[in-house]
């Protein structure tokens, strides 16, 4: 008997914050590989329209019985958008493209400062498509508390059968529509005028940038921020492009009953016993593994996403989704109905963009994903004001460096020598995850986990820098077990040394 599962086809290939399904076709024109990497995960190219609607049948596994019935939902926001006049031929300061949550923020803050800022997007209405959760200090330190819809007063992981443990750090559920409706609200109000296109080449001159959209208009601006996530519209990178990718799969449910406790999250579930009637399935998972990951809402209302922390090829999204499967099956969660169903490829790692560049880059497109978590919405907000202030500041200021100097002056502010630094750090322990089997990754998180809860807060929320970070790596080091140590030093003594080269070439 197999499995259907009735899905709107909706594949976001996200860079957490803003690499939304619409932002990759629109920008496929320049991106084609962006295409073949969708084939790699089992994905036609339709998976990528942003919930279009066709809500195919797709016969996912052949053991197991489970009909998920997403309906298709693509929600707009109620807005009067002021629109960008083209017949007017304005420069604006700053053209911001991307509408998603690091786009809109820049555009709001330099637009609050009194620069002129023009926002295009081929969908400026659509609510984000995804569900993000963030640990709340981390919000609570942008002030963005409200924006949280459901928290959690802790977290569990699960290890194996036998081992769990809790965290005692609260987290949260992002309420997209309430986030986004706050941004474009205040930019609105700020007098941001919006472009409702895809941007498909942008002409550098000297003082001025032209972007060129799919709609024939052109728009002209003092500098330019490629928001575009995953798709990459318009920063330039020069070096092989060969990122891990975590990618995940999944449901916000109705559920008759689930076993787990309402009071927390579930951060990670390593156990594998839902695989013991599926040798195949269970040697697979053994290579390479998944974990659930759940936010339940109630006894009866949850969401549950099957994910891979971090592969090189990704494991392929109908693997996933078999493994989730059995998973649902042995904990005895019966769906009765699903709100929701997201497919994520995250790109993780990799190299740097270009820096400094005629562009301007923030979240995915400028390499802000954390390598070693895939985590990126609330690094990418706390990085937004650096950036807005960045731009008012040498737009503003009276010796105003034009176009190339204006963004190398931008660059620096957004990836200092501090920043690089912890990301090449991020990017060994990425290079370490890669190689762990489940046994193995089990280990290591039993380790990570036991620590202090400053370095593993620290390090999931980017506040380690590097004199901190060889902290962390010899705390985590004395906390593993012998057999973790063993493998920690053998997995991890290359990419040490690549990590240790990387850091003596990146002078100042
Ligand atoms: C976007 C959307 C919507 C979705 C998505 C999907 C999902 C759900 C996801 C999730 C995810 C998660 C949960 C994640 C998590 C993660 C984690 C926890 C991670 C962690 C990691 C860690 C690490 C990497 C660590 C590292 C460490 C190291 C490297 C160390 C080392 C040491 C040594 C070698 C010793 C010596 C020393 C020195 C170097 C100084």
């Amino acid at each position: 008997m197999g499995i259907l599962l009735k899905t709107p086809n909706k594949l976001h290939f996200v860079s957490p914050l803003c690499g939304f399904a619409d932002k990759v076709s629109a920008l496929s024109s320049l991106k084609p590989q962006i295409s073949q990497e969708f084939s790699k995960f089992g994905c036609k190219k339709s998976c990528f329209r942003g919930g279009s609607g066709r809500n195919g049948w797709i016969k996912a596994s052949s053991s197991a019985i489970l009909e998920l019935v997403p309906e298709t939902k693509k929600e707009n926001l109620e807005f009067e958008l002021p629109l960008y006049d083209p017949s007017k031929g304005l420069v604006v300061d700053l053209a911001v493209v991307g509408g998603g949550p690091a786009g809109l923020a820049v555009a709001q803050q330099v637009s609050e400062a009194g620069l002129s800022v023009c926002s295009i997007d081929p969908s400026p209405k659509l609510i984000w498509p995804n569900n993000y959760g963030v640990w709340v200090d981390e919000f609570e330190a942008m002030d963005l508390l409200d924006c949280l819809d459901a928290t959690w007063s802790g977290a569990v992981v699960y290890i194996d059968d036998q081992n769990t443990k809790d965290l005692d750090r609260p987290y949260g559920r992002v309420n997209r529509k309430l986030l986004k409706s706050k941004m474009m609200q205040k930019c609105i109000v700020n007098g941001v005028k919006f472009h409702q296109a895809k941007v498909v080449k942008v002409i550098h001159e000297e003082s001025k940038s032209l972007l060129i959209c799919n709609d024939g208009v052109t728009i002209q601006a003092a500098a330019v921020l490629d928001a575009t996530g995953f798709a990459r519209c318009l920063v330039q990178y020069d070096k092989p492009y060969n990122p891990g990718y975590q990618v995940a799969y999944g449901i916000l449910a109705e559920v008759e009953e689930h076993p787990f406790d309402v009071n927390k999250m579930v951060f990670m579930d390593w156990r594998d016993s839902h695989l013991n009637n599926n040798l195949v399935l269970k040697e697979r998972n053994q290579r390479i593994p998944t974990f659930l990951y759940a936010m339940p809402f109630s006894s009866d209302r949850i969401f549950l996403e099957e994910t891979s922390l971090v592969a090189r090829p990704g494991v392929p999204m109908e693997d996933i989704q078999e493994r989730m499967v059995a998973r649902l099956r042995h904990l005895g969660i019966k769906v009765k109905s699903i709100e929701e169903d997201e497919r994520c490829v995250i790109p993780m790692g990799g190299p740097l963009p270009v820096i400094p560049q005629r562009v301007v880059g923030i979240g995915g497109t400028a390499g802000m994903v954390h390598p070693s978590t895939g985590y990126m919405v609330a690094r990418t907000l706390a990085a937004a004001p650096i950036v807005a202030n960045a731009i008012v500041r040498y737009l503003g200021s009276e010796k105003t460096p034009v176009g190339a100097d204006l963004c190398s002056e931008v660059w620096k502010d957004l990836w200092p020598i501090d920043r690089r630094r912890q990301r090449e750090f991020f990017c060994f322990g990425m290079d370490i995850l890669l190689k762990l089997d489940l046994d193995a990754t089990r280990r290591f998180f039993y380790a990570f986990f036991n620590l202090e809860p400053r370095y593993w807060h620290g390090f999931l929320s980017s506040r380690l820098f590097l004199p901190e970070l060889a902290l962390f790596g010899l705390s985590l080091f004395s906390h593993a077990s012998n057999t973790s140590r063993f493998e920690i030093m053998t997995k991890g003594t290359l990419p040490l040394v690549t990590m240790i080269n990387n850091l003596l070439q990146d002078g100042e």
